[in-house]
Order: structure tokens, then sequence, then C-alpha cells
């Protein structure tokens, strides 16, 4: 197994197999799909709206011989279904229903009483806890503050200078991701990454030598509709796998 593991996070299978109502595409065939051509792990956002992943798909998923990294709202009710499934990782993100898409970080200083009790919880039933947050280096002592063993660093920003064609906040936000990992790092936490990455971006990232883990799901499971899943997986794994030579 590489030193940076690739979680497929397979939410907008289940966004195109929402739009008719029924059964197909179905995202535990893509999860099968995507371990077949390398993946290290499934990641599926079960969100408060369900417009995406269901609460079916996350007890068939958890069925599968893989690791299942469940994205969650640190809510109640979340928790409440974490305990019940017993995934093999929980990752505690942001969540608004009126966002397109995850739009930040968890705020872990503010929410820290929020949090403290969930991450707890969640640690005591056996679930790795991760936390969804800004690539900054309090963010990081926050983290460690709160006993949280794993942070996946949100690249959103420096993904959407990537986007945009603008080298300077690349290179900013870069900077950011590879000083929050070193930190973290130091503190002891493992450092995930996710959120925007595409076969263009994903290499600088994937070199922060601090990087365990990527989740990465919509820009792959869009080249997938050109290439197929197996090959979306094996592409990015090789652009991953590139980066770390
Ligand atoms: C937390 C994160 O960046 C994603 O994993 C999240 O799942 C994005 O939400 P959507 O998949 O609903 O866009
Ligand atoms: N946590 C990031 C993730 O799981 C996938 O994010 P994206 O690649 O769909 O933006």
């Amino acid at each position: 197994m590489s030193s940076l593991r690739l979680g497929v996070n397979i939410d907008h299978v289940a966004t195109v197999r929402n739009a008719r109502g029924g059964h197909v595409p179905d995202p535990v065939r893509a999860a099968q799909e995507a371990v077949a051509a390398g993946a290290d792990g499934i990641t599926a956002h079960l969100r408060e709206d369900r417009r995406h992943i269901r609460d079916a798909d996350i007890a068939a998923l958890k069925a599968l011989p893989v690791p299942l990294n469940l994205e969650m709202a640190a809510t109640d009710e979340m928790v409440g279904i974490a305990l019940h499934t017993r995934p093999h990782a929980a990752c505690l993100v942001p969540e608004k229903r009126e966002e397109r898409t995850t739009e930040g970080g968890l705020d872990i200083i503010g929410g820290r009483a929020h949090l403290a009790p969930r991450i707890a919880t969640l640690s005591e039933a056996g679930i790795r806890v991760s936390l969804f947050v800004e690539p900054d280096e309090a963010v990081m002592e926050a983290a460690h503050a709160l006993k949280a063993p794993v942070v996946e660093l949100h690249t959103g920003s420096y993904c959407e200078a990537a986007v945009a064609g603008d080298a300077p906040r690349v290179a900013r936000e870069l900077d950011r991701i590879v000083r929050a990992a070193a930190h973290g790092a130091g503190l002891g936490l493992e450092i995930h990454a996710g959120h925007g990455l595409t076969l263009d971006s994903v290499g600088p990232v994937a070199a922060v030598p601090q990087i365990r883990e990527l989740n990465i799901g919509h820009a792959l499971i869009a080249e997938a509709i050109f290439v197929g899943l197996r090959q979306a997986v094996h592409d990015m794994r090789a652009a991953m796998d590139r980066a770390r030579r």
C-alpha cells in the first residue's frame, strides 16, 4: 500500500441515482469498482438533507470489506447513526442546507464545547474521528486539544485558485496547507486532505510528505463519465504516486 491513501468519495454517484429516484447507478457498485481499481477506502457524506447519499447506502457500504469514512455533521442525529452503523471512520464536517457543497472547515475553536463530547462519544465507540478543517496552524492546535486523532485539511481555497489560474494565490494557499500539515503532524495528528482536488491540482498536495490520505470525489466521478470509474481511479492514483516519487 502506498504511504498516501486514496479515499474515493462516491456522493455524486448517488446524485445521479437520485435524479430519477431509482436504484442506478448504485453507489455500492461504484465503491466496489473504485476499490478494485486501487482505492484504499470509500468516503460518503450523509447530509442532513439526504440530497445524495442516503441512510440505506451507508448500511450497504458498511457491509463491504473496505474502510468506510462517514462524513457527517456533528449533530445528535448523525452521531446516533454512526454509533448504530459503526463505520471505520467519521469525518465531522460543517453543513448548511443552503450550501451547494462544503464551503469551509469546521469551526473547532468556537465550536469546542459542542464538538468535544461528540468526538469523545465516537472515539469511545472505536470510530476513528477526523475533523474537516481549514489548513491553519492555530486550528491544528485546537484539533489536538480536542483529542481528535485525524484532521482533514480543506483544500477548497487552493483548488479554487488553481481553477482560476491565480498562481500567486495558489502559492499562498499551498503554503497554508504545507505549514498546517507540518504543524499538525508535529502535534501527533494524522493529516488528510480533500475537497475540490482534480487530476490537475492533486500533485502539489499529494507531494506534502505529512499527508497520509486524500479524499477525492466530485472531479473523479466527473472524469469517470468519460473514461470509466476504474480508469478514473487508476489515473488519480497514478497522479498521486507520481507526486510522491
Ligand atoms: C467535506 C467535503 O469537502 C466533501 O467531502 C463533502 O462531501 C462535499 O459535499 P458534497 O459531496 O455534498 O459536495
Ligand atoms: N472530504 C473531501 C471529499 O471527500 C471529496 O471532496 P470532493 O472531491 O468531492 O470535492
